[in-house]
């Protein structure tokens, strides 16, 4: 008779939120489908974060907010790879770890949850009542919620997602609508809560960097771990992620400095009607903008994918981003569209749209965040 050697044990770290948790499942269970003989455990503990549920989260200096205690028990060996929202990661890890894959994306966009007793009559943020006010914490959120709706009031409200949902509910909270993660909401199935999903089209709302998309982390060069992951990650959402987040290490922003943002994969296979080069784009300048040939039809230059030629499909990444002032007054957007098809290509196509904003002043809007963050963190310790 064959005698059961015992299941190699895979760590799973992550943080004790009900979201974290079940995160941290959803990435249990891709793992154990695709490695039927490996055990997965998950480890569930408390961060900085956590910890702190009343100081307002860009005032923390530490970046390393969620993930700090998960990452030393990493590095230790403890834990073998820890599930974060991507969101959350600060953009530079400690040296010995890295990402070793981001999972599949859920609706990066942001929601807007309206409180029940309001839920009938009003279904989105142009709709509110002026004066109404409207629970975040995100400077990102605040800042282009101002920008475009003047006529609404902004609060602090901190907790984890099931907390700041009871405040709102609560009929004596101030609170007539909170804008939470739509991913959040329906991890935890609670997305017909939503009245309104923002986009920059709907509400002219860009989400944050890395919404909506779960990392791995790793020790770097763990090549046993990494061949684990790598039958979970999700190609596409790992170049959408790390293309964001090359882009928020070059503004150097943080989670606490409003930058919005949006990518998109279009997906092309020959001649698109759209690229016939007449009332649309000059082919030439989008061939130099894109490296994508350009060919003649029946008299019109036309563009078409190169991948047509080769008979493949073109993949190629839409980046839009806004910076915006804490005030809402000033904004600078850019957007940009290339082919990406590796780590390297998505590190520079970030870079790339981060330099275009800064060519267009978004490092002064960032410049004036600070200083008024100065006076602001003053004006609390005194
Ligand atoms: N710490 C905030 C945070 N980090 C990740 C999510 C949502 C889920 C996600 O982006 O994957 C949230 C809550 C929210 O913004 O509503």
């Amino acid at each position: 008779m064959a005698t059961d050697t015992p299941k190699e044990t895979i760590h799973i770290g992550t943080r004790t939120s009900l979201l974290a948790r079940v995160q941290a499942d959803e990435v249990s269970r891709h793992l154990r489908a695709a490695w039927p003989d490996k055990h997965f455990e998950i480890h569930a503990m408390k961060t900085t974060g956590d910890n702190n549920q009343t100081t307002a989260l860009h005032k923390f200096n530490e970046k390393a907010l969620w993930t700090q205690e998960l990452e030393v028990l990493l590095q230790k060996g403890e834990l073998d790879l820890i599930v974060h929202c991507l969101k959350d990661m600060p953009t530079q890890l400690p040296i010995d770890l890295e990402i070793g894959g981001i999972t599949a994306r859920e609706d990066p966009r942001d929601a807007l949850v309206i409180k029940p007793t309001l839920a009938g009559q009003y279904k989105s943020l142009a709709e509110l009542p002026e004066g109404s006010v409207v629970g975040t914490s995100s400077l990102r959120r605040i800042a282009q919620c101002k920008r475009h709706y003047p006529h609404l009031r902004f609060t602090d409200v901190r907790g984890n997602l099931g907390t700041r949902l009871a405040k709102l509910d609560n009929p004596e909270s101030e609170y007539s609508a909170i804008i939470l993660a739509v991913a959040g909401l329906n991890r935890l199935g609670m997305g017909e809560r939503i009245s309104q999903h923002l986009s920059k089209m709907n509400g002219g709302m860009l989400y944050a960097v890395g919404q909506g998309a779960l990392a791995i982390e790793i020790r770097k060069d763990d090549a046993r771990v990494q061949t684990l992951v790598d039958k979970i990650g999700d190609s596409r959402a790992t170049l959408e992620g790390l293309a964001e987040r090359q882009l928020m290490r070059t503004l150097e922003g943080g989670c606490s400095v409003p930058i919005g943002i949006e990518t998109e994969w279009v997906s092309r296979k020959g001649l698109l009607d759209t690229d016939v080069g007449i009332g649309v784009k000059p082919a030439e300048e989008y061939h130099k903008l894109t490296g994508v040939a350009q060919t003649e039809l029946g008299g019109q230059t036309a563009v078409g994918a190169r991948g047509e030629e080769r008979g493949e499909l073109t993949d190629e990444l839409i980046m839009r981003a806004i910076v915006v002032s804490l005030d809402g007054q000033e904004a600078v957007e850019a957007e940009a569209r290339r082919r990406i098809t590796s780590v390297k290509e998505a590190d520079e196509f970030g870079f790339e749209v981060a330099r275009q904003l800064v060519g267009k002043g978004a490092d002064k809007i960032l410049k004036q965040i600070q200083l008024d963050r100065g006076i602001i963190e003053e004006q609390g310790n005194a």
